[in-house]
Order: structure tokens, then sequence, then C-alpha cells
């Protein structure tokens, strides 16, 4: 790996990374030539599919495992440097599938990640309290539901005031009321500056919360940027619904003359009527439907599980 400056204040920094198993004909490219950057304070979305290599990226940015090929920057720092060691202690991590002792208490098992972690022991109780299992906290975690499990993990991964969160599929088991408070937590965080990596096939629960995201496709680096900046990438039609008269959605083609082979009208019910629109032709289809006076007009954009089909098939 090389260690070259980092000037970019990025606290994650990867250029051109490659983790390849085996080799010969069972060689996989489990990540092949990711460059990627995560700026202080940010919530970063990792999506991908089952083996796309979110996992494997959470494993070398922790140093567990180390590149084939490429450079990682992690807190300013490239994990194989002598001072990584001692910047470990600043990272937090939930990883997919955390093991715990069914015989210990979540208090138990908590005091015992604090020590491996040589975070204070002082901060289990009020951590437990934060994820929402004060009254749980004594009793042994084999009797702890899934969600109270994950629950758990969160709290392990928050000791020792990390700067750095990387959680892997952390809304696992969560109910919907869980998932909610998770995410406040994560904006709290946020707000004190620290930075959140977090990966989830929820993209729905991803869309409208992260600052931005990276797609990934069998190792690769398939998208990168804000949802909004993904969106206009993969060119997905905006969606326009309107309500009218139906004399007024019967005028719609003559009314949008020139346009119509671009656009896709379809009615969708009494009085209703759906348009789906190329992004580029927003304002001047706006400007034809004004003159119609509709009774209504909202316009979607697609959702980030469009987008994420949509450039999981492109080139
Ligand atoms: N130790 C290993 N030895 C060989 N192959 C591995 C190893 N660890 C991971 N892989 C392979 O690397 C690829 C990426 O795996 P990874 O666990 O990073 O995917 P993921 O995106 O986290 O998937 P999921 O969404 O299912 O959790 C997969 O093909 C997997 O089989």
């Amino acid at each position: 790996m090389t260690s070259s400056h980092n000037d970019s204040g990025a606290v994650l920094q990867l250029r051109g990374l490659c983790k390849h198993y085996g080799a010969g004909p069972t060689l996989l490219k489990a990540l092949d030539g990711v460059d990627l950057d995560v700026t202080p304070g940010q919530l970063f979305g990792l999506i991908g599919h089952n083996g796309a290599g979110k996992s494997t990226l959470f494993k070398l940015l922790l140093g567990l495992i180390r590149p084939t090929a490429g450079s990682l920057r992690v807190l300013g720092e490239p994990v194989d440097g002598p001072r990584f060691r001692e910047l470990r202690r600043l990272l937090g991590y939930l990883p997919e599938n955390l093991v715990l002792y069914d015989n210990l208490s979540g208090l138990e098992t908590l005091q015992f990640f604090a020590r491996l972690k040589g975070a204070p022991l002082a901060q289990c109780e009020p951590l437990l309290d934060q994820v929402g299992l004060a009254t749980a906290g004594r009793r042994a975690v084999r009797e702890y539901s899934k969600g109270m499990r994950q629950r758990l993990g969160f709290a392990q991964a928050l000791l020792g005031e990390p700067r750095l969160l990387l959680l892997d599929e952390p809304t696992t088991g969560l109910d919907p009321a869980a998932i909610r408070d998770f995410y406040q937590q994560l904006d709290a965080l946020r707000a004190r500056g620290v930075t959140l990596v977090i990966s989830s096939h929820i993209l729905a629960e991803l869309q409208g919360r992260v600052d931005a995201l990276a797609m990934l496709s069998a190792g690769r680096l398939k998208a990168q940027g804000t949802v909004q900046a993904l969106r206009e990438r993969s060119a997905m039609p905006l969606r326009f619904l309107l309500s009218g008269t139906p004399a007024q959605l019967d005028a719609l083609p003559q009314q949008l003359s020139g346009l119509m082979e671009r656009l896709q009208l379809q009615c969708v019910g009494t009085g209703q009527a759906c348009l789906r629109c190329p992004r580029e032709l927003k304002m001047p289809v706006l400007q034809r439907l004004s003159a119609l006076a509709l009774a209504d007009l909202s316009i979607q954009e697609p959702s980030l599980e469009d987008v994420y089909f949509e450039l999981r098939e492109a080139a």
C-alpha cells in the first residue's frame, strides 16, 4: 500500500482498493479497484447486492483483513501505518453478525466489550439506557429478542465515543419505531461530528437520510454521490400525477404536442393521469400544463430502489 499525504480532509479515502480471494480459476474479486471519499460528519450509505463486497470493505477499514492492492486511509492514517493501532480506538463497528455470549447479561456483555476496547466501564449503563435496554440490562442475553440483540450490538459500537462508526446492516430485526429511534440517534451523533458509514438492503430507509452513498456491484463501485445525483445519473423519468376534469385530461396530448413522443401518458383512474417525463423536459412540460389550469399536479422523483435497479442494469 502507498501512504501518500492525505490532504483531502476525508475520514475515509480509498484509492484503487482491491481484495481478491483465491487464485487462478477460483479467483474471486471481492473488491476490485474502489475509489471512495467520505467526508467528516457524513451519514454515508453503502448499498449493493448480496456478495457485492460491503462487509469486505468494512473489514478492510478496520484493518481486520489486508488489501490485495490499492491504498486505504482511515481518519487520515494509512490502515497499515504505525499510528493506526492507536486510531483503532476511535472506530466503532457493528458487524453483520455480532457474536454474543448467551449466559452474560446485557450489562456484562457491554462491560466485556468495554474491557476489550479499553473504554471506561462507566459508559456501559448510560449506553444501555440510550439504546432502550436499561430495564433489560440485567437479563441474560439468551432471553433477548433479535431486535434487543441488535440494540446491544449498537451500544457496543458506541463504546469509547468513536469518531467513525461502521454499521453493517444495523437495522436488521428492528421494528419500525426502533428504526426511527435508531436514525434519530445517528442524527444526534452526526450533529456531534461523528462520521457514519452504514450498509443496508432497505433502500427506502436510506433514501432521505443519507448525505451520500456508494453502490457496489460485484466488487466494483457502480455509482457514488447524493441520492439526487444518482437519480440524475440513472436518467429515470419523473412521474407527474395530474388531476383534472375529463375534458382537461383529454386535452393533454394536444397540449403536449411535439413532446409526446418522449412522454408516456397513462390514465390511472377517474380524473387522474400519470405522465412519465424525462428530467430535462420537466420545465417545458410544466409550462404547457400550466395553461390547462388542472385541479392538482404533483411531481414524484424515482425512488432509490428504482434508481438502484436502473443503475444495476447499466453498463
Ligand atoms: N474469507 C473469504 N474467503 C473467500 N471469499 C470470501 C471471503 N469473504 C468474503 N468472500 C467473498 O467475497 C464476496 C463479497 O462478500 P461480502 O461479505 O463482502 O459481501 P456483502 O456485500 O457484505 O454481502 P451481503 O449483503 O450478503 O452481506 C462474496 O463473493 C464472498 O463470498
